[in-house]
């Protein structure tokens, strides 16, 4: 008999969010199964801290369902939070207090003490690499010394669920790589881990499978290499210029080496080109005979930035 399969640690089914007029968040559905890492990539905007805000029960969502280990999350909902460590972008530690005494109070919080506080609050310097600095007063530590320790107070109580949201947006490369080894180790310890993040690399190298976030809505959901499959093989290519678009990309389509061509946001024709290096000379002369005025040209061969600016026609980063 094949093992049955582990219980999601979360569902999110159907997940609306709006604020006036804007709906942050559209119909959003994943699930993350123990030990998985699950990545939300998308640009800044694209409706991440909404989701991890509604799944963590600080808001409610307009229409949608969430479990976490069977039980529903919402503001009404206080018990389950338990199960879950949100690591916010915003730090929320105290400067006058050394790394240790931030941990045990807010382990304290959370209703531990005693040896098994002291025991947690020592694993957890020790799994965010802050051992060594554990007695030194955090209002000296650096922004990356700082968000790990932000990390520490949400993995205390031990959840089954972690969320970090960017967590390692402006910190120091010491204290990213820190980072992305502790969360490469908590899913080894067999926590689910929901990531935000817009940073490709880091999607591609923790995350078991991957969400492409934009709008609101997920455009696509596999591992690194199903996404890139969605390529089919060719390389995007980017020309940003001014001139009649449209006619530039009707143009550039006869071209042999040309699969697809749009006329995507930013003033821009965007391809998907087999073997782009080889071709990239028929293209900037199929499109100055468009009548495009080129100022711009990029290649992005197959990864996840490529597979974003396939799927939405714009670029990952700002
Ligand atoms: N409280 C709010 N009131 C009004 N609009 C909001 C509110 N919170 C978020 N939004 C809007 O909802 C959209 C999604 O924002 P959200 O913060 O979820 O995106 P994100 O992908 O997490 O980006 P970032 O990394 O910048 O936080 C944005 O257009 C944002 O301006």
């Amino acid at each position: 008999m094949p093992d049955a399969p582990a219980r999601d640690v979360l569902a999110v089914d159907g997940l609306v969010r709006r604020f006036g007029k804007l709906t942050a968040v559209d119909g959003v559905s994943f699930h993350v199964a123990p030990g998985e890492t699950y990545g939300l990539l998308g640009p800044n905007g694209a409706g991440k801290t909404t989701t991890i805000s509604m799944i963590a029960g600080l808001i409610r969502a307009d229409a949608g369902t969430i479990t976490v280990a069977g039980e529903p999350v919402g503001p009404q909902h206080v018990a389950v939070r338990r199960r879950i460590g949100l690591v916010p972008q915003d730090l929320a530690i105290y400067p006058e207090l050394t790394a240790r005494e931030n941990l045990r109070f807010f382990g304290r919080l959370q209703g531990l003490g005693g040896h098994d506080l002291a025991r947690r609050v020592a694993d957890v310097l020790q799994l965010v690499g802050l051992d060594s600095r554990a007695d030194g007063a955090t209002k000296e530590f650096s922004g990356g010394m700082k968000r790990r320790l932000n990390i520490g107070i949400g993995l205390l109580h031990r959840p089954e669920l972690l969320i970090l949201d960017e967590p390692t947006v402006g910190v120091d490369p010491q204290s990213r790589n820190a980072i992305l080894e502790s969360v490469e180790a908590l899913s080894v310890e067999g926590m689910a881990v929901l990531y935000t993040t817009h940073y490709m690399e880091e999607a591609e190298r923790l995350c078991d499978r991957i969400a492409i976030v934009d709008s609101g809505r997920i455009q696509a959901e596999g591992t690194r290499d199903d996404l890139i499959r969605m390529l089919g093989g060719v390389d995007q290519v980017r020309l940003a210029g001014d001139g009649d678009l449209e006619a530039a990309a009707a143009a550039l389509r006869e071209l042999p080496a040309v699969e697809r061509a749009e006329a995507g946001a930013d003033h821009a024709v965007v391809l998907a080109v087999r073997d782009a290096p080889s071709a990239v000379a028929s293209l900037v002369t199929g499109a100055t005979e468009a009548g495009l005025a080129l100022h711009d040209v990029e290649i992005t061969r197959p990864n996840l930035e490529a597979v974003f600016l396939h799927l939405t026609g714009k670029a990952l980063r700002d």
